[in-house]
């Protein structure tokens, strides 16, 4: 007798996009900018005006990416993370499929919406690989797939996890890369040289953190549950946002002010993303090409990074973790059913007062 077939599971990874080749750049960029998410303004404005910040941008970030040949290396990894995921959630209970929708660039909600109809999913569940909710990055993902599913008809029980900000496991897979890092830093310098960690994460526009975004509370516990994890009393570390493209103000201080800072402080540095998982744009040009050159520039004793979790075995058995948890139903951890519900179970996911205060609808 052959046996029973096990349900199908869809994980669908949340990310944000990048171009896949040089003339993708403005329309990634115009896609980012039009959205309402990320730009505040009346609708009547927000097209021309998005499009507008997005030919600014165009020249800035065409520079970037000819760095890294013309294009993003965000959908490669991701693509990765999601085979190194299937492989982890092999023996389950359920057959597990790893599928990838980016928000502002190929393959979007719908293109893999539509795999997962294809596939004949039984369920879905929803994993960002933002480990901070904010508005603009998993807020705008859900709305997005939301959207996407309502137009193909795909109705499917679904779960997403809102948030895993201070995961156990995400923490001690980064602990364990922060100090690998660390000790390799340590034996190039001298042992006279001071060295502080600097957890780099992206920055948002202030406004946003005001109107109730839980990204920045979010990030602070980041920082704090992989200090707990790396266990090592007193060691210095900081926490500063990079990548500001508006002329807003922005949440800080910036990665060039705690830069300015290690150099008063003649202190080397060992720079850490916090709120990305994998490589991209703003770790391989904005921290190693652009900040590395400042900090020589500064006259910093020395600088170092920790690479992103990429693939890390450790970090993809914590999003396994994660997987089965939110299957389980583990209140401990922030996911609903349905973008409009979140449980904000330990009260410590300000996500759904964050999503009434944006649109209006909710808590
Ligand atoms: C107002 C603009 C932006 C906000 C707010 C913002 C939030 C935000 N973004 C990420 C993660 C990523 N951003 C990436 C690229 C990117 N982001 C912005 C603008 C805002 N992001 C721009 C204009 C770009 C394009 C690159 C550039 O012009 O410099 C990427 C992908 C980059 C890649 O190489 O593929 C990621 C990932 C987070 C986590 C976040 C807020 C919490
Ligand atoms: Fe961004
Ligand atoms: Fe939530």
């Amino acid at each position: 007798m052959s046996p029973e077939p096990r349900p199908r599971l869809a994980v669908v990874l949340f990310n944000l996009g990048g171009p896949d080749s040089p003339g993708a750049v403005r329309p990634f960029l115009e896609n980012l900018f039009t959205d309402p998410a990320i730009l505040r303004v009346p609708g009547f404005i927000r097209p021309w005006l998005g499009r507008f910040i997005a030919a600014r941008r165009t020249k800035a970030a065409s520079e970037n990416y000819a760095i890294l040949g013309g294009k993003s290396p965000l959908l490669e990894l991701t693509e990765e993370q999601a085979r190194a995921l299937e492989a982890a959630l092999a023996d389950e209970a359920v057959e597990a499929r790893c599928f990838v929708a980016m928000r502002y660039w190929h393959p979007f909600a719908e293109e893999a919406a539509r795999e997962v109809q294809a596939w004949g999913a039984d369920e879905i569940l929803i994993l960002p690989l933002y480990p901070q909710y904010s508005t603009t990055t998993t807020g705008s993902s859900v709305e997005d797939w939301e959207a996407a599913c309502a137009r193909i008809g795909l109705l499917l029980p679904t779960r997403v996890l809102c948030c895993w900000h201070s995961d156990d496991g995400f923490a001690k897979a980064t602990a364990t890369l922060v100090r690998t890092a660390y000790e390799k830093a340590r034996a190039e310098l001298p042992p006279t040289v001071p060295l502080r960690i600097l957890f780099s994460a992206h920055g948002l526009p202030e406004s946003i953190v005001k109107r109730g975004d839980p990204y920045q509370w979010q990030v602070e516990r980041s920082v704090a549950a992989v200090m707990e994890r790396i266990g090592i009393e007193g060691l210095d570390h900081a926490l500063c946002y990079q990548s500001r493209v508006t002329p807003q103000k922005w949440i800080g201080p910036s990665t060039e002010a705690a830069l300015q800072q290690a150099a008063q402080d003649r202190t080397a540095v060992l720079v850490c993303p916090i709120a990305f998982v994998s490589e991209h744009s703003e770790t391989l040009v904005e921290l190693d090409v652009e900040y590395g050159e400042l900090a020589h520039k500064l006259g910093l004793p020395g600088y170092f990074r920790v690479p992103a979790q990429n693939s890390d075995p450790a970090f993809i058995a914590a999003l396994a973790d994660l997987v089965r948890r939110v299957r389980a139903g583990d209140r401990r951890l922030c996911s609903f059913a349905g973008a409009r519900q979140c449980p904000k179970a330990f009260g410590d996911c300000p996500h759904a007062r964050a999503r009434a205060l944006m649109t209006g609808v909710g808590a």
